[in-house]
């Protein structure tokens, strides 16, 4: 089964949704930065390495929100993990059309992929948390 990891990266009370630009199925869609692990490879560092790729920053990789999803007609799941930017960079939109910092009360403000739902879920009470500055 494929594995597709994903990073809800956060700071100060946000997450980062990225807005894909391809394929044309999935444009306009929003999601987390990720994407498959690769052969040989754990799923801290495809997640590490994904980031580089798609939005130039290094990424501390927390603990998982939410649980497995597995996707509708594939032989893959999804799992998202907390993460943080190592360091001052800011991400850059490499492969995403935009990007955006959401904060809990703004989650629904794009359209994510439908197999994201239960992971924004997830996050809404741990970035209400943060925002208020309980770690
Ligand atoms: N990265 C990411 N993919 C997601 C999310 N939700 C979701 O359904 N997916 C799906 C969309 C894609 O079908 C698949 C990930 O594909 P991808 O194109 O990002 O991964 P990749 O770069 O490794 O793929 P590839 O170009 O090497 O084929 O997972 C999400 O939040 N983040």
């Amino acid at each position: 089964m494929t594995v597709i990891v994903g990073a809800a990266i956060i700071a100060d009370g946000r997450v980062l949704a990225c807005e894909r630009a391809q394929p044309a199925a999935l444009a306009g869609q929003w999601e987390f930065p990720g994407g498959k692990v690769d052969p040989g490879e754990s799923e801290t560092e495809a997640l590490i390495r994904e980031c580089v790729e798609e939005l130039e920053v290094t990424v501390i990789v927390g603990d998982r929100v939410g649980a497995d999803i597995r996707l509708t007609g594939r032989d893959a799941v999804l799992k998202v993990f907390v993460a943080e930017i190592d360091g001052p960079a800011k991400p850059r939109a490499v492969e995403h059309s935009e990007l955006r910092w959401l904060g809990a009360d703004e989650l629904d403000t794009v359209p994510w992929l439908p197999a994201d739902a239960p992971i924004v879920d997830a996050l809404r009470p741990l970035l209400s948390a943060r925002a208020a500055g309980r770690r």
